[in-house]
């Protein structure tokens, strides 16, 4: 086979770049018989083994020198190491760089629209056609990466039986497990700094998990209307018919309209009678409140071998509902509305500041609900749902505008809204007392919370649970047993005399959001470091790309053959020393030094392109060379706008 002639090679003319620092050391073979001491004329012939590996001078083949002890860190030097790099002249900027002002003019050999940050992944010609084969070293076709499966060869050396090999999500994979180090210095940071906190990456990888769950041979219809991939998320199986009267499931679903999961309630055995019901509950889809499972649609139908009317809301995956948390092991369907199980103090015991916070959350939701005209009507422990950690959202409101339409029609709403906030004070009694029946015996279970709460919360709670039988007149953050009258007795009423646990409740959600913010900002920072690594790979040892402006190849064989100007010879021959002192690191005995301050550390100061020095030594310590991160920052930039030239080009 005839190598092709590269476009650089020992027998070519000295080539000087304009914008990089040629080093005169560095590159000693630049032209036969110039700048080519005799110790390193001995020297082993650097031999890239392929990437991230270190390759021992002893391991090459046709070495005439000894085995060295592999390039050092720069911190490792130990002072026989200095004493061997005083044989050699070390390579200083300004001695045989070119000029501070050639330096800093730019690229003339670039084309001058090149824009180095543009993205060349977008570009049309950046696609490979998916049956496209690639030429490989020896010039026969091999298999395109990315292309489809070829029949037989794609996965199965890999698994043996590729058709029920799942890939589970490996989030357990990143959790970076104690203990950690106490000892460390304020400015010391561990891995774990860089990332989000582990428990929010857990809690988002399981709810990405659950939503995306699917079972392949559910006996539950295949669609249901425009919906598709029925999940059940029931987790009580038996047919209750409790809170709306009729038997109800939970379904998740993927809607073939926009993609997006919901969750559709089924009501089961609903006939419709009256179209105004559904046209009424239209009303519903435009309360937007962060505490209210957000209403999307509702229909009726008989995908289920039954009339079945479907509600369709928004879907909180891994969701569980206050009664599965704090009553798990009793049927709470009925918890706040006249449970019959349960004894008293059974349940955890829940913070006076959470219960608060879920009075606040609930008595928003309400208040966005009776200003729209509705009534919940679902204050219960099993309607309302925690979608985080003290997160609630009052859910399956609306089902009972339609099933229980004419009904509504006879009473008026303003009955159904004090229900309401007797509900809230029924659900929280029985969160406070641990039981979920205890508003079967009220006073009883008030005097058990006067032990554990504050008198404040109390009267709270009796307010909440006395509505206006007449015009008695008592406010809810008076201590006085008693009700309030009918003009007071609203969630209007009930915020603005805990305005000030609505204040705390808020600051807390601040606090969090700026937390939140604080863990965006710390993945902001990976992505900037992964669009970098990702640089670096496109440019290191990447294979010649001869391409005219015009896309024809010069030489289609030479295409996969690394660059000349990889070499030692070639004017990036830093680039992939620099590879190696930040990511090929060797301890004195040759181990690996894992260290990922020193990797992110190197990778900010060369994005910064900082005026640092840094000494890179070449794998057979025959060369040594001093540059700056600006340097090296300069160096990649050309080679990342030399690629982008080429795949414009192609255009
Ligand atoms: N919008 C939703 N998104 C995700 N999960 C939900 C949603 N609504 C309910 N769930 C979950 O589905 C399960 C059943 O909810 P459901 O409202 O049917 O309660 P239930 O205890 O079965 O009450 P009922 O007997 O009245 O049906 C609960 O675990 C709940 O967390």
């Amino acid at each position: 086979m005839t190598r092709p002639k590269k476009s650089l090679n020992v027998e070519s003319p000295s080539f000087t770049p304009n914008f990089t620092p040629k080093p005169a050391n560095a590159l000693p073979a630049m032209v036969k018989g110039i700048a080519l001491s005799p110790k390193s004329a001995g020297a082993a012939a650097f031999t890239p083994k392929g990437s991230g590996t270190v390759t021992r001078a002893a391991s090459m083949v046709g070495h005439s020198k000894q085995a060295s002890d592999d390039f050092m860190p720069q911190h490792f030097f130990q002072p026989q190491q200095q004493q061997q790099q005083q044989q050699f002249s070390e390579f200083v900027p300004g001695q045989s760089f070119v000029p501070q002002q050639q330096m800093d003019s730019p690229p003339q050999n670039l084309h001058p629209q090149i824009n180095p940050y543009a993205d060349p992944f977008m570009s049309p010609q950046g696609h490979m056609s998916h049956h496209q084969s690639i030429p490989s070293l020896d010039g026969t076709q091999q298999i395109n990466p990315y292309g489809p499966p070829a029949a037989g060869v794609t996965g199965q050396q890999f698994y043996q039986d590729n058709n029920s090999y799942r890939h589970p999500l490996n989030y357990h994979l990143y959790a970076s497990v104690g203990p950690r180090r106490e000892n460390m210095q304020p400015y010391q940071r561990a891995s774990a700094d860089f990332f989000i906190p582990d428990n929010i990456r857990d809690d988002l990888h399981k709810k990405s998990e659950a939503a995306l769950q699917v079972f392949g041979n559910s006996t539950l219809p295949q669609t249901v209307e425009h919906f598709h991939s029925l999940v059940a998320l029931d987790t009580n199986p038996s047919r209750t018919t409790t809170t709306f009267g009729y038997p109800s499931w939970i379904y998740k679903a993927t809607s073939s309209k926009d993609g997006h999961t919901y969750a559709l309630r089924r009501i089961e055995g609903f006939r419709l009678t009256s179209e105004q019901a559904i046209r009424s509950f239209q009303g519903w889809k435009r309360i937007t409140c962060a505490s209210v499972v957000r209403v999307h649609d509702a229909f009726t139908g008989r995908w289920f071998g039954d009339s079945s009317l479907i509600v369709v809301t928004d879907y909180h995956p891994l969701s569980r509902t206050l009664g599965e948390k704090y009553f798990p092991t009793i049927n709470n369907t009925r918890v706040g509305k006249g449970a019959s199980v349960g004894s008293a103090g059974s349940g955890p015991f829940v913070q006076e500041q959470d219960l608060w916070n879920y009075i606040v959350q609930l008595a928003g939701a309400l208040k966005a609900i009776h200003e729209a005209g509705f009534a919940a009507q679902t204050v219960s422990a099993s309607k309302v749902i925690l979608t985080a950690k003290n997160r609630l959202r009052l859910n399956g409101c609306g089902v009972l505008d339609i099933t229980q339409y004419e009904h509504r029609q006879a009473g008026g709403v303003g009955e159904l809204q004090r229900n309401d906030l007797l509900d809230l004070g029924r659900l929280v009694l029985s969160l406070a007392a641990r039981n979920a029946s205890a508003q079967q015996n009220v006073q009883k279970s008030l005097e058990f919370i006067a032990r554990a709460y504050s008198e404040r919360f109390r009267a709270c709670l009796v307010w909440l649970l006395n509505p206006p039988a007449n015009d008695d007149l008592v406010s809810p953050t008076t201590t006085s047993e008693g009700a309030a009258t009918v003009s007071d007795y609203n969630v209007g009423t009930l915020l603005t005399n805990i305005s000030d646990k609505v204040i705390s409740v808020l600051d807390s959600t601040l606090h969090y959001e700026d937390e939140m913010t604080n863990n965006l900002m710390r993945e902001l920072e990976n992505g900037r470091l992964i669009r970098l690594l990702t640089k670096m790979s496109v440019v290191l040892e990447r294979p010649d790309i001869s391409l005219t402006p015009t896309g024809t190849s010069t030489n289609s064989s030479s295409a996969n053959q690394p660059s000349n100007a990889w070499s030692e010879t070639g004017e990036r021959y830093y680039l992939k020393l620099f590879r190696d002192y930040v990511f090929h690191q060797v301890d004195h005995e040759g181990r690996p030094v894992l260290n990922l301050g020193h990797i992110i550390t190197c990778l900010n100061k060369m994005d910064a392109g900082t005026e640092e020095m840094v000494q890179l030594m070449s794998r057979d310590e025959q060369n040594i060379m001093i540059v700056s991160y600006r340097e090296v920052k300069r160096g990649f930039e050309s080679a990342w706008a030399e690629i982008s030239k080429a795949a414009a080009g192609r255009r």
